[in-house]
């Protein structure tokens, strides 16, 4: 069974704004995956529609065998989702916050308060526990709504920019937890982004979004082979033959575009029988960043 999918899924809303677009689009479970794109892309109305906050005008979806329009508390039982704006208790303590969401999902008191302590160790707020919320800063704040998804031990994690507030101790601590939940415990994380060195860092699968249509989705390498294959070949040498494929970019440097790996050795073989000596050669594959901007033209939206 897979963990999430999604089948011609479509949103508009009353006013007529078609927010997502005849989505398609299947996750294992325990992938990681990172759902990009600019304000207004449709992220949002996608997860609302995953969570059945939202009916689809037309097509489908299901989160671990079970249609969110139709059994919206199935759904519930086995997420957890993390906005930027979680309703927490300010007058409650972190740890009474937790135990409070965990009997919600039915988790027994001692249950919950073995896995509160736990969390609350794992996002480094383990003194912050008995500290109202109120006195908690944005960050913490951030942190313990994380938590609070995680308490009933969702089998998928639906994360809306996790790390956006947070320091870079913390966002390390907030990723190497995502990692070792999908690796570890089989979790599936949908996670919301428009920063792509963030995402990839982190994630094993990607859809880029764009005005509410799916402009292309897979691994990093699936992508770059359907968007960008190749890659730049840069290389140091010198006394280089004349009459090569090789730009000069600066003193004993030069670089090459390639569609594939294979061209490698016919070149490094052109420069040394010509009499030149090479001291390094690399080949840098386009990243995440340059797979979106070959997409879309919205560069000022995104980082
Ligand atoms: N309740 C609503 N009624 C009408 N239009 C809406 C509603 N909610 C969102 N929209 C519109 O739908 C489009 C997609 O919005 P959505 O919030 O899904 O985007 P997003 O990718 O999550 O953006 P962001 O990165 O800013 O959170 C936008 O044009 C937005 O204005």
């Amino acid at each position: 069974m897979k963990a999430i999918t999604l089948q011609n899924l479509s949103k508009t809303y009353s006013g007529g704004k078609q927010a997502v677009k005849q989505i398609s689009l299947s996750l294992e479970r325990g992938e990681v995956f990172g759902f990009l794109g600019p304000n207004g892309a449709g992220k949002t109305t996608t997860v609302k529609l995953l969570n059945g906050m939202l009916v689809p005008s037309e097509g489908n979806c299901s989160v671990m065998g079970f249609d969110p329009a139709e059994k919206p508390e199935k759904v519930h039982a086995l997420s957890g989702v993390v906005t930027e704006h979680a309703q927490m208790y300010d007058n409650l303590t972190g740890m009474q916050n937790l135990i409070f969401f965990a009997s919600i999902y039915g988790v027994c008191k001692t249950d919950s308060l073995k896995r509160a302590e736990v969390l609350l160790e794992q996002l480094n707020l383990e003194e912050a526990g008995n500290m109202r919320l109120s006195t908690y800063s944005t960050g913490m704040r951030q942190r313990l709504s994380m938590a609070r998804a995680l308490i009933h031990r969702p089998q998928v994690l639906f994360l809306d920019e996790p790390t956006s507030g947070l320091d870079p101790e913390s966002a390390q601590n907030v990723n190497r937890l995502i990692r070792n939940m999908a690796k570890q415990e089989g979790v599936t994380i949908f996670l919301c982004t428009h920063q792509l060195r963030y995402a990839q860092e982190i994630c094993t699968k990607y859809g880029l979004i764009e005005e509410g249509k799916l402009l292309a989705e897979g691994t990093l390498d699936q992508l770059r082979k359907k968007v960008k294959p190749g890659a730049a070949v840069k290389i140091y040498a010198d006394n280089v033959p004349k009459g090569t494929s090789l730009q000069e970019i600066g003193t004993h440097q030069y670089e090459t575009v390639i569609r594939s790996d294979d061209e490698i050795p016919k070149i490094v073989r052109n420069i040394v029988e010509g009499g030149g000596d090479i001291y390094s050669v690399t080949a840098q594959r386009p990243s995440l960043e340059d797979i979106y901007f070959a997409l879309t033209t919205r560069e000022e939206e995104i980082l």
